[in-house]
């Protein structure tokens, strides 16, 4: 049996398409355009790009984006006050800091000083405490981008579901555990000294690989049937001094034993993107109508 594709591409396109429709009516109803700004420090090439489709993603759903490219030596005092003018400035309702930051840079404090009303990242632990107690708030992009696509495989109850994820940062493994909870699944968090990984990953009906390691989880190691949600986006080299990009899970050997797989690329990644604009839009519709 060969599992169903899930195409995170043209899901993330809905999910665009969602977010520009709800800016749109903000936008009629309040005058208020929806705006996101982000931050990169440095030049990273990878994080170029992402910031470079932010952009442009963004005023394609009619918002309005602010860019901020500063230099690699930025000082973090420096990053910090440049957060604390987009925390004050009304045409700003989105702030987003594109991670890794240079290392002399402590991105916790860079983070804490993100207002936690414009935190689209979900990152500030105001909105992680909020994800923790169950009580809304923003929620980090690429976890729920996994949850939306587990949804398209399964239909929209989780509840019940065996859930692992492998890995436990915050940006992606810690609230991806959260979120399926949230839709009652049993849920297992693995990481590096979990013993018998292979093991684990047989009882999941549900497998969330966020690791960053190339290819780690095997075709045997997956239930029949199960949802592989691959978080992992790892360049390796080829021969003749190419790149390929590959997932933390072998796709080949994976997609002949699971139900429904994301690809690498052209499924998760795509929605983290998708995500920040609904909680661009989210946050904007927050500020313009408090307590609504
Ligand atoms: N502040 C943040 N920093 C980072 C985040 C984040 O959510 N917030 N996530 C990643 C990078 N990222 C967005 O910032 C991101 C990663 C990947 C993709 C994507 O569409 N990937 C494509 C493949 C792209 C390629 O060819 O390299 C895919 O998977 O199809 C979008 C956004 C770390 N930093
Ligand atoms: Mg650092």
């Amino acid at each position: 049996m060969s599992a169903t594709i899930i195409d995170g591409k043209a899901i993330a396109e809905t999910v665009r398409g969602e977010a520009a429709d709800r800016a749109a009516a903000l936008e009629a109803a309040t005058g208020v355009k929806p705006g996101l700004a982000v931050v990169l420090v440095g030049n990273d090439p990878a994080s170029e790009v992402y910031v470079r489709n932010k952009a442009r993603l963004t005023v394609a759903a009619g918002m309005a984006s602010f860019e901020h490219k500063l230099r690699a030596n930025t000082s973090e005092a420096d990053l910090i006050a440049l957060v604390e003018r987009l925390n004050a400035d009304p045409l700003v309702h989105g702030i987003l800091v594109q991670m890794p930051l240079p290392g002399h840079i402590d991105s916790d404090r860079v983070v804490l000083a993100i207002d936690p009303a414009k935190d689209v990242d979900g990152l500030t632990p105001a909105n992680a405490g909020r994800l923790v107690l169950g009580r809304g708030g923003l929620v980090p992009c690429t976890p729920q981008g996994c949850i939306i696509l587990a949804k398209h495989a399964l239909g929209p109850d989780l509840a019940g579901k065996e859930a692992l994820v492998i890995g436990r940062s915050i940006l992606v493994g810690k609230p991806v555990a959260l979120l399926l909870q949230a839709e009652s699944c049993t849920v297992t968090m693995a990481h590096s000294k979990t013993h018998d990984l292979a093991g684990h990953c047989r009882r999941a009906d549900i497998l969330v690989a966020a690791v960053g390691r190339p290819e780690m989880v095997k075709g045997d190691w997956i239930k029949p049937g199960a949802v592989v949600i691959d978080v992992g986006i790892n360049r390796i080299a080829q021969e003749g001094g190419k790149t390929r990009l590959v997932g933390d899970v072998a796709y080949e050997e994976a997609r002949e034993v699971a139900g429904a797989i994301t690809p690498v690329p052209g499924g998760v990644g795509p929605m983290t993107i998708a995500c920040l604009l609904q909680n661009t839009v989210t946050a904007a519709e927050a500020q313009v109508r408090p307590g609504a």
